[in-house]
């Protein structure tokens, strides 16, 4: 995959499961979610933007699927199993026994541990109480096995650059676990266990949302709260050394809530066309890194984010739509992931429907707009690019 609007071929969704029906009011921030989603209804909105994608003949992957294909694999049953169980927050008594449990349970039963977590009160209850000081002293309703809400934010967990698959280093303690899944998936699911692999899913933090295949060859990382400069430069040395691309823009973005990943003010709308959230369009800068060509890298800038692209992508420019929005608007609508389109092809992208001002004006600007509701989804603070990783793309000609 070489562009960020190539025709979409497949892409990896999840249709948001009983994950989400774990967070309260209580721990919704630390879960990194703004509100208590409507869970039907989210599965509703989520059924719709993947008959969407069917419905433009791109093939939809579902991550439940995948992962509990993959855990029919011994081997990888047992890497889940391992994954689950932290015994710095069991301790070695309960920690083994559910272990013991968990390696007797089937595919379908481990990835909905994997995922939807476990709580106290949930564990067996023959297990160990007597030995357990952990299990006497937590709350019922505490988790024994976290939850994993983001998975529905695929975008971020795994990035198919080339014919390669980056599985990410997650900055969030409440997404860490995702790439251990994400892990499984890639290397025992028969499709995907002979995909080569860049970067390393413990190099320092790189997160999906924040890379951008600008064009062939040319990747934009964001760097805020989510992608460290260290990340970005580990994911930069590893294409450059597979030869998949020449130039890595690093672009430093607020380290905010609201601007967490580059993909939130920012997603390409055609080959040669972003819709950006408007405060960025001018306050955007970019270091260009690049291969010395001795083995190491060579950095360059900062300079303006848009002049860095247009001459690395080795176009004249590289056109923003003018959403042209009041302040106000602009806030609203970047906060509701506006900016945060998926393009299937070149100038047609997916957006949430909510989003009525910036999708008019790409409409007016020939973009067509195939838009979806996400009143329920919205509430993790993720639109359709972040909720989809796309596997396959066409070259672009
Ligand atoms: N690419 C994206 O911007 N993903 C959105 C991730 C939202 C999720 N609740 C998070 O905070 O990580």
């Amino acid at each position: 995959m070489d562009s960020e609007v190539g025709r979409l071929r497949t892409v990896l969704l999840h249709r948001p499961g009983n994950e989400l029906k774990r967070l309260t009011p209580r721990n919704n921030d630390q879960l990194l979610f703004d509100s208590i989603p409507w869970v039907d209804r989210a599965q509703q909105e989520h059924d719709e933007f993947a008959e969407v994608l069917r419905g433009r003949g791109i093939e939809v992957l579902l991550l439940a699927d995948v992962l509990r294909e993959a855990l029919t694999d011994a081997r990888a049953h047992a890497a889940g199993v391992h994954a689950a169980v932290d015994a710095m927050r069991l301790g070695e008594e309960l920690a083994g026994s559910l272990r013991a449990d968990l390696s007797t349970v089937d595919a379908a039963a481990l990835a909905e541990v994997l995922t939807s977590g476990i709580t106290f009160e949930e564990l067996p209850a023959s297990r160990a109480p007597a030995a357990s000081l952990v299990r006497k002293m937590h709350h019922p309703h505490d988790f024994a096995v976290d939850p994993l809400p983001n998975l529905l934010f695929t975008r971020d967990s795994s990035i198919w650059i080339g014919d390669r698959v980056a599985i990410s280093s997650l900055a969030m303690p409440a997404r860490r676990r995702e790439t251990a899944l994400l892990d499984l998936v890639y290397a025992y699911h028969p499709r995907f266990r002979h995909a080569a692999r860049a970067y390393g899913a413990h190099s320092a933090p790189v997160e999906g949302g924040d890379v951008m295949l600008l064009a062939p060859g040319v990747l934009a990382v964001g760097i805020g709260e989510r992608t460290t400069p260290a990340g970005a430069e580990s994911l930069a040395r590893s294409v450059f050394a597979d030869h998949i691309a020449h130039t890595v823009l690093a672009v430093p973005i607020a380290q905010a809530r609201a601007t967490m990943h580059l993909d939130t003010v920012c997603t390409m709308v055609d080959r040669d066309a972003v819709v950006m959230y408007p405060l960025a369009r001018d306050s955007l800068v970019a270091y260009a890194m690049r291969p010395d060509g001795e083995g190491s890298l060579r950095v360059e800038g900062p300079e303006p984010f848009l002049q860095a692209a247009a001459d690395a992508m080795g176009i004249e420019k590289l056109r923003v739509i003018d959403t042209g929005l009041d302040p106000v608007t602009a806030e609203r609508e970047q906060w509701d992931d506006g900016n945060n389109t998926l393009a299937l092809a070149p100038g047609v992208v997916v957006g949430y429907e909510r989003n009525v001002e910036t999708n008019a004006r790409l409409e007016e600007a020939g973009i067509e707009v195939l838009p979806i509701a996400g009143s329920e989804l919205g509430s993790g603070r993720g639109g359709p690019r972040c909720m989809s990783c796309p596997i396959l793309r066409d070259a672009l000609t």
